[in-house]
């Protein structure tokens, strides 16, 4: 226990320098190679939860200083260990001792003290502490001021359940491959392994408790991919057929990918302009046992990577604020700036307009984001339609979407599905 708060705590002081939370915990696997998979999976359960509930922690601690605390370490020492005296199971008294003990190997060594002190101030007033940092919305949500704002004009009906579902443990979704299964024959396999799970559709399976993928029967056969409900709809849209031609424009990891393949035999080219990632495109269709033209290239820049053969169907899956699965990325709440919102629009834009002249008469383009943003979604898409005469927006058909339904292409998180938004043009 003490080196996984010491570790987390450093974790939690990464992210909060600016470092994303899945290069901040690899930079602790590097440097602390003999930690057990338990130890690990703490470190990462502690990290992931202090940062979906950073704006309470922060509003609880500001209460038991006296004064700003500057010494980075020592504050996320704290943040760590008042996250895990509000949600863990671990006995109080164990957690106190050890944060008192990383706090005397911390700096110089003069926070034991005050640690001691913060925390156990914690436990005597804890539910009022709690409720007086839930008055602010901060607080309450567990995200910036300017995020609640935006969420709010954008959902006045539904912002509160937005910001909560992105503070819960994302659900674990697979797709089976229809080419080798059915969800009724896969459940069965499920059950056998003890694994308890339900349908959600003819393709999508959740598993009630996130498990690794080492225990899923066929996994490496190419029989299930791990794909939240909401990113299956991508394939699903783009009306595919034998024979056509695709442009998965922004591929990497390749879920999306691997998706098409499975869903008829067409002509793929999977394009990123990010060479490990791409790398991951490979070992992904290997597993599955399909193929596809892999190309590095900027999708912005087409000239560069484009042999002139227009594409029957194009799927622009864009870099984007990633807002819709922040409860994945949790950091995402801290290190994202309001103004990052606009600059993801103008490079998504770029992109749409560069993309566009490869699309073949009649043929279609599939916008995806995984943003919750309306100016990243259907502000973009209109302004698109705008500067695009020959593009018409077609309406999604339902029975690719999660519940057959959405809000004009936006899907909310829900504890089913993240945050996605699809709109789909074809040329005339
Ligand atoms: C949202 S992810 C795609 C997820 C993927 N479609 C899937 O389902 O697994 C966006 C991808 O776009 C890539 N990307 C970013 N800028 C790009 C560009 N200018 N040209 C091509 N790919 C780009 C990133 O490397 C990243 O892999």
């Amino acid at each position: 226990m003490f080196l996984t708060q010491k570790l987390a705590g450093q974790t939690v002081s990464q992210v909060l320098a600016g470092k994303n939370l899945t290069e901040a915990l690899n930079a602790v696997w590097r440097s602390n190679p003999a930690l057990e998979s338990g130890q690990r999976g703490a470190i990462q359960d502690i990290s992931y939860g202090t940062l979906r509930q950073l704006g309470l922690m922060e509003g609880i601690l500001k209460q038991l200083l006296r004064s700003p605390l500057h010494e980075a370490e020592l504050k996320s020492l704290l943040l760590i260990s008042l996250y895990q005296l509000q949600f863990s199971r671990t006995a109080p008294h164990t957690i106190v001792d050890h944060a008192v003990k990383v706090a005397a190997q911390t700096g110089s060594g003069f926070g034991k003290g005050l640690v001691n002190g913060v925390l156990r101030s914690f436990l005597r007033g804890k539910d009022e502490l709690v409720r007086r940092a839930q008055v602010s919305e901060v607080g309450q949500y567990s995200h910036p001021a300017w995020w609640i704002k935006t969420m709010k004009s954008a959902y006045p009906e539904q912002w509160m359940s937005i910001l909560e579902a992105n503070n819960q443990h994302p659900p674990m979704t697979l797709r089976i491959n229809p080419q080798h299964t059915t969800v009724d024959a896969y459940l069965a396999l499920l059950n056998e392994a003890d694994i308890a799970a339900k349908a959600l559709d003819d393709t999508a399976i959740c598993i009630n408790r996130p498990t690794s993928v080492d225990f899923l029967p066929h996994f490496f056969d190419g029989w299930v991919s791990v794909q939240d409900w909401g990113a299956q709809a991508a394939a699903k849209l783009l009306d595919l057929k034998d024979g056509v031609s695709v442009l998965d424009a922004c591929a990497a990891p390749g879920g999306k990918t691997g998706h098409i393949l499975e869903l008829a035999n067409v002509r793929l080219t999977a394009l990123d302009n990010d060479a490990s990632r791409l790398k991951r495109v490979e070992d992904n269709l290997k597993r599955l046992n399909k193929s596809a033209t892999l190309l590095l290239g900027d999708a912005a820049e087409p000239s560069t990577w484009w042999d002139g053969q227009q594409y029957d169907r194009i799927l622009a899956d864009v870099p984007c604020s990633a807002t819709g699965v922040t409860r994945r990325h949790p950091d995402i709440k801290w290190l994202r700036r309001n103004e990052d919102i606009a600059k993801f629009a103008k490079q998504q834009a770029k992109m749409l307009d560069a993309l566009w002249p490869l699309v073949a008469p009649n043929g279609k383009l599939l916008y995806a984001t995984c943003s919750v943003f309306p100016i990243e979604n259907a502000a973009s898409a209109e302004a698109f339609a705008q500067r695009h005469p020959d593009a018409k927006r077609v309406d999604l058909p339902c029975q690719a979407l999660p519940h057959g339904q959405s809000i004009d292409g936006q899907l909310l998180p829900t504890a089913e599905h993240d945050g996605f938004y699809y709109a789909l043009f074809s040329k005339t």
